[in-house]
């Protein structure tokens, strides 16, 4: 599905010009359009329809339906929720509008108690007060509204975009419009698939509004649903005449002698994704603990520093080790001391292969951010929030408003690709483009899922597959068998090692 940014769209918008379309065109067609949805899915005819209008061009297109709807019988008013119309196409649609027998309301000056009772009767809403060039969050009188819109039984339907939701990120005030229905015009835009805001637009509908198709060209989708289709279609299938060498070797640097379980649930999770070979490299004493749950994977035993975690005077049978790996697993369970950092600085230095970067490792780059610039390697971190708070040194609240292009931004000051895990995890891409991840449940927020995650995405990497794919499918798959193992464990009683044991049952459902 293709996914257009607000500056897409309004490239798209400039682009139909030249195939001799105009904005009134466009205005009238979007109008049209969403009043045709209307129509088809409620009776209009003798119903009470309230149109709420701003004064940009999302107003404008309100002042079609209006006009569309009156002309279908329905009795409608119009409230203007700042005055007249601010744009030269939606004042031309004002003019057309004026001699109709529709009422026209300055919310301003309106009565509340006549507004509050026309609520009551009405059936049919209609959101026109921002649309995608609204962002932040909504003032005083516009929470009101909304608040007005949000309180009552109507039906709404919005315009594009549910008022108060901010079109790129997803962003949503407290207050926005809860629609039933929303009217994407021409494409979908990134609030109408990311997970934060598809709540606020109900059922969502594509309306052509005559943009021509080669308006579209060179317009590259930058916001990616990952699905099932998504997912198996760059998986492949596993040949017959295949041997252990057709499927990789991982090697998974991790643990220390506070953090062994993530040793094992990681190296565990890379074999059960399909990788050849994966060897864990880890102090003697973790490989030693580990080696029952880990009977199929090479072990590299280390010297094991004062702290207990990795001496960096392992560094040789690291680099030796990493000659013949086809990708690197490094951070999960590491420790954060002198060693540690030094290690995984040299290693990165080094590698030349695909290489994940997860917790401690992201913990010690977080450190030295700039070591990202000299590497010679393709390379995806998975930071949690924290994680990436400590990445670009910006706060939570601020990353949750604008994760996707703060991630976009580092993924591409660093040439990396970042998986920000959260509740829906979204990866943004060294190519530019987000993927954004719907599966997972609240059963997998327990320590140890994250190392499962990176497990996963390095097991695949292994494979050859290609880092982004790696990076977003492993989101996909972890959240799909979190979810099976949610429906046998609840998600009280899920374990994060639970995760690994569905992961087959998500293979063998896809035919792998
Ligand atoms: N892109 C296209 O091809 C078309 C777009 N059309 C409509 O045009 C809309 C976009 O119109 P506009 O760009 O005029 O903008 P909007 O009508 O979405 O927003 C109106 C104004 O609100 C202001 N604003 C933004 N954030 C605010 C905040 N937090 N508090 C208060 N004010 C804020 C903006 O400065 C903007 O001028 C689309 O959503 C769509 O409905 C249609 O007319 C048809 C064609
Ligand atoms: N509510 C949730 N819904 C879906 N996935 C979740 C939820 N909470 C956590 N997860 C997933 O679980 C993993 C937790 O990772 P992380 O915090 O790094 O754990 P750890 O480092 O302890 O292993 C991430 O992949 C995250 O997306
Ligand atoms: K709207």
């Amino acid at each position: 599905m293709v996914v257009v940014t607000n500056s897409q769209m309004k490239q798209i918008e400039e682009n139909s010009l030249k195939y001799s379309m105009s904005m009134k065109r466009l205005m009238e067609n979007a109008g049209s359009a969403a009043a045709m949805f209307i129509r088809r899915t409620m009776e209009v005819d003798g119903k009470f329809c309230t149109v709420f209008c701003g004064r940009g061009n999302n107003g404008g297109d309100g002042l079609v339906v209006a006009r569309k709807l009156y002309e279908s019988g329905a009795n409608v008013v119009v409230v203007l929720t700042d005055g007249d119309p601010a744009t030269d196409q939606a004042k031309e649609m004002m003019e057309l509008i004026a001699p109709m027998d529709v009422a026209l309301v300055y919310y301003e000056k309106e009565d509340p108690a006549y507004l509050k009772e026309r609520l009551e009767a009405t059936d049919i809403i209609v959101d026109a007060i921002y649309g995608t060039g609204f962002h932040g969050q909504l003032d005083e009188k516009h929470r009101k509204i909304c608040e007005l819109i949000n309180g009552t039984t109507a039906q709404v339907i919005a315009l594009d975009v549910p008022s108060g939701v901010t079109c790129d990120t997803g962003f949503a005030d407290e207050y926005a419009v809860i629609a039933d229905m929303t009217i994407a015009f021409d494409s979908y835009k990134p609030l109408h698939v990311l997970p934060v805001s598809v709540g606020y637009c109900g059922e969502i509908k594509t309306a052509d509004i005559g943009i021509p198709p080669q308006a579209h060209e060179g317009i590259e989708g930058q916001f990616i649903l990952v699905d099932n289709e998504f997912v198996f279609s760059r998986l492949p299938k596993r040949r017959r005449d295949s041997h252990k060498g057709s499927y990789g070797k991982l090697l998974n640097i991790a643990g220390s002698q506070k953090y062994m379980g993530a040793a094992i649930l990681s190296t565990m999770a890379a074999m059960r994704a399909g990788a050849g070979y994966v060897t864990l490299a880890s102090t003697k004493e973790v490989c030693r603990t580990a080696l029952p749950s880990l009977l199929e994977a090479v072990m590299l035993p280390l010297k094991q520093g004062k702290e207990g975690h990795i001496s960096y005077e392992s560094l040789p049978e690291i680099l030796e080790a990493l000659e013949n790996s086809t990708a690197l697993l490094i951070g999960n369970g590491l420790d954060v001391t002198q060693d540690t950092c030094r290690l995984v600085y040299e290693v990165l230095k080094n590698a030349k292969c695909p290489v994940i970067v997860d917790g401690d490792g992201i913990n010690v780059i977080s450190r030295n951010i700039d070591i990202l610039k000299q590497t010679n390697c393709n390379i995806v971190l998975t930071p949690h929030m924290k994680e990436l708070s400590r990445l670009t040194t910006l706060p939570i609240e601020q990353l949750k408003q604008d994760r996707y292009t703060i991630g976009a931004n580092f993924a591409r000051e660093y040439g990396c690709t970042v998986v920000m895990k959260d509740a829906y995890t979204a990866t943004a891409g060294a190519d530019g483009r987000m993927y954004i991840n719907t599966t997972g449940n609240a059963g997998m927020a327990k320590a140890g899922s994250g190392d499962v995650l990176a497990g996963i995405i390095g097991g695949l990497a292994a494979q050859g597959i290609d880092l982004v794919t790696a990076a977003a499918a492993g989101a996909y798959l972890h959240g799909l068998a979190g979810n099976y193992a949610a429906c046998k464990y609840s998600q009280y009683g899920m374990l994060p090692r639970e995760i690994i044991d569905q992961l087959p049952k998500v293979f063998l459902h896809n035919d792998r």
